[in-house]
Protein backbone atom coordinates (compact mmCIF):
# COMPACT_ATOMS: atom_id res chain seq x y z
CA UNK A 1 0.00 0.00 0.00
CA UNK A 2 1.47 3.40 -1.10
CA UNK A 3 1.62 6.11 1.39
CA UNK A 4 -0.23 9.89 1.25
CA UNK A 5 2.19 12.54 0.75
CA UNK A 6 0.48 15.86 1.66
CA UNK A 7 2.01 18.53 -1.38
CA UNK A 8 0.96 22.57 -0.79
CA UNK A 9 1.41 23.44 -4.16
CA UNK A 10 1.13 27.32 -5.80
CA UNK A 11 -0.26 28.76 -9.22
CA UNK A 12 1.05 31.99 -8.96
CA UNK A 13 -0.74 34.44 -11.12
CA UNK A 14 1.14 37.67 -11.93
CA UNK A 15 -0.51 41.02 -12.91
CA UNK A 16 -0.53 40.20 -16.54
CA UNK A 17 -2.33 36.76 -16.39
CA UNK A 18 0.23 34.33 -16.36
CA UNK A 19 0.98 31.89 -14.55
CA UNK A 20 4.61 30.56 -12.83
CA UNK A 21 5.70 27.14 -13.93
CA UNK A 22 9.31 25.45 -13.11
CA UNK A 23 10.81 22.25 -14.60
CA UNK A 24 11.71 19.88 -11.88
CA UNK A 25 14.78 19.06 -11.59
CA UNK A 26 15.72 15.09 -13.74
CA UNK A 27 16.97 12.84 -10.22
CA UNK A 28 13.38 13.89 -9.01
CA UNK A 29 10.25 12.00 -9.25
CA UNK A 30 8.46 13.16 -12.34
CA UNK A 31 11.75 14.98 -13.00
CA UNK A 32 11.89 16.57 -16.80
CA UNK A 33 8.39 17.68 -16.38
CA UNK A 34 7.36 21.22 -15.38
CA UNK A 35 5.18 21.63 -12.59
CA UNK A 36 3.44 24.73 -10.01
CA UNK A 37 5.68 24.90 -7.76
CA UNK A 38 5.33 23.10 -4.17
CA UNK A 39 6.81 20.79 -1.68
CA UNK A 40 6.03 18.59 0.81
CA UNK A 41 4.03 19.75 4.20
CA UNK A 42 6.26 18.77 7.41
CA UNK A 43 5.05 17.65 10.44
CA UNK A 44 3.95 20.31 12.66
CA UNK A 45 3.56 23.00 9.77
CA UNK A 46 0.11 24.29 8.24
CA UNK A 47 -0.48 24.53 4.60
CA UNK A 48 0.20 27.75 4.19
CA UNK A 49 3.34 28.12 6.00
CA UNK A 50 4.94 24.84 3.84
CA UNK A 51 3.76 26.69 0.52
CA UNK A 52 4.97 30.10 2.06
CA UNK A 53 8.46 28.37 2.49
CA UNK A 54 8.85 26.09 -0.51
CA UNK A 55 8.28 28.81 -2.46
CA UNK A 56 10.63 31.11 -1.28
CA UNK A 57 13.35 28.03 -1.22
CA UNK A 58 12.55 26.97 -5.00
CA UNK A 59 11.54 30.65 -6.59
CA UNK A 60 12.64 32.77 -4.05
CA UNK A 61 9.36 34.69 -3.89
CA UNK A 62 7.90 35.76 -0.74
CA UNK A 63 3.94 35.44 -0.71
CA UNK A 64 1.88 37.56 0.99
CA UNK A 65 -1.82 36.32 -0.05
CA UNK A 66 -3.44 32.73 -0.80
CA UNK A 67 -6.65 31.75 -1.72
CA UNK A 68 -7.71 27.62 -2.09
CA UNK A 69 -7.84 26.35 -5.52
CA UNK A 70 -8.67 22.72 -4.98
CA UNK A 71 -7.37 19.56 -3.90
CA UNK A 72 -6.63 16.48 -5.92
CA UNK A 73 -5.58 13.48 -4.77
CA UNK A 74 -3.72 11.20 -6.92
CA UNK A 75 -2.06 7.96 -7.06
CA UNK A 76 0.95 7.60 -8.87
CA UNK A 77 2.66 3.20 -9.10
CA UNK A 78 5.14 4.70 -6.35
CA UNK A 79 3.05 6.84 -4.00
CA UNK A 80 -0.28 8.66 -3.29
CA UNK A 81 -0.35 12.48 -3.38
CA UNK A 82 -2.83 15.20 -2.08
CA UNK A 83 -2.11 18.10 -4.01
CA UNK A 84 -3.27 20.94 -1.28
CA UNK A 85 -3.78 23.55 -4.29
CA UNK A 86 -3.93 27.58 -3.75
CA UNK A 87 -3.97 30.58 -5.94
CA UNK A 88 -0.59 32.75 -4.68
CA UNK A 89 -2.41 36.14 -5.78
CA UNK A 90 -0.22 38.46 -4.23
CA UNK A 91 3.92 38.04 -3.85
CA UNK A 92 6.71 40.20 -3.52
CA UNK A 93 10.32 39.59 -5.45
CA UNK A 94 11.30 38.36 -8.88
CA UNK A 95 10.84 34.69 -9.83
CA UNK A 96 14.07 32.74 -10.33
CA UNK A 97 14.57 29.31 -9.70
CA UNK A 98 17.01 29.20 -6.77
CA UNK A 99 17.93 25.27 -7.34
CA UNK A 100 18.93 25.53 -11.33
CA UNK A 101 15.53 24.86 -12.68
CA UNK A 102 14.37 26.58 -15.63
CA UNK A 103 10.85 28.60 -14.84
CA UNK A 104 8.58 30.42 -17.15
CA UNK A 105 5.80 32.71 -16.98
CA UNK A 106 2.59 31.37 -19.36
CA UNK A 107 -0.67 31.93 -20.38
CA UNK A 108 -3.56 29.95 -18.81
CA UNK A 109 -3.84 29.27 -23.06
CA UNK A 110 -0.37 27.93 -23.33
CA UNK A 111 -0.53 25.21 -20.75
CA UNK A 112 -1.24 22.50 -22.41
CA UNK A 113 2.11 23.14 -24.90
CA UNK A 114 4.24 21.74 -21.53
CA UNK A 115 4.81 18.28 -20.22
CA UNK A 116 3.26 18.01 -16.79
CA UNK A 117 2.67 15.19 -13.97
CA UNK A 118 -0.53 13.28 -15.04
CA UNK A 119 -2.04 14.51 -11.96
CA UNK A 120 -1.84 18.29 -12.88
CA UNK A 121 -4.58 17.76 -15.65
CA UNK A 122 -6.59 18.41 -12.92
CA UNK A 123 -5.41 21.01 -11.28
CA UNK A 124 -5.13 22.74 -14.60
CA UNK A 125 -9.31 22.13 -15.28
CA UNK A 126 -9.52 23.97 -11.92
CA UNK A 127 -7.72 27.08 -12.91
CA UNK A 128 -10.12 27.37 -16.12
CA UNK A 129 -13.06 26.33 -14.11
CA UNK A 130 -11.89 29.65 -11.58
CA UNK A 131 -10.65 31.84 -13.93
CA UNK A 132 -10.18 35.16 -13.42
CA UNK A 133 -8.79 34.30 -10.11
N1 LIG B 1 5.34 20.72 -6.33
C1 LIG B 1 4.59 19.99 -7.13
N2 LIG B 1 4.55 18.64 -6.96
C2 LIG B 1 3.78 17.94 -7.80
C3 LIG B 1 3.00 18.55 -8.83
N3 LIG B 1 2.31 17.57 -9.49
C4 LIG B 1 2.67 16.38 -8.93
O1 LIG B 1 2.26 15.28 -9.27
N4 LIG B 1 3.55 16.60 -7.89
C5 LIG B 1 4.14 15.53 -7.08
C6 LIG B 1 5.57 15.24 -7.44
C7 LIG B 1 6.17 14.78 -6.12
O2 LIG B 1 5.92 13.38 -5.99
C8 LIG B 1 5.35 15.53 -5.08
C9 LIG B 1 5.99 16.83 -4.62
O3 LIG B 1 7.16 16.58 -4.00
P1 LIG B 1 8.42 17.52 -4.15
O4 LIG B 1 9.53 16.71 -4.70
O5 LIG B 1 8.12 18.81 -4.84
O6 LIG B 1 8.66 17.82 -2.65
P2 LIG B 1 9.70 18.84 -2.02
O7 LIG B 1 9.74 20.09 -2.84
O8 LIG B 1 9.33 18.90 -0.57
O9 LIG B 1 11.08 18.13 -2.29
P3 LIG B 1 12.08 17.36 -1.37
O10 LIG B 1 12.53 18.35 -0.35
O11 LIG B 1 11.33 16.21 -0.82
O12 LIG B 1 13.14 16.98 -2.37
O13 LIG B 1 4.11 15.88 -5.71
C10 LIG B 1 3.05 19.96 -8.99
O14 LIG B 1 2.42 20.58 -9.87
N5 LIG B 1 3.85 20.62 -8.12
MG1 LIG C 1 9.13 20.75 -4.68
Amino acid sequence: MSKLVHVAVGVVLRSDGKVLIARRPDHLHMGGRWEFPGGKVEAGETVQQALTRELHEEVAIEVKGLRPLTEIRHEYPEKTVLLDTWWVTEFEGEAHGREGQEIAWVDLSALGEYQFPDANQAIIEAIQADWPA
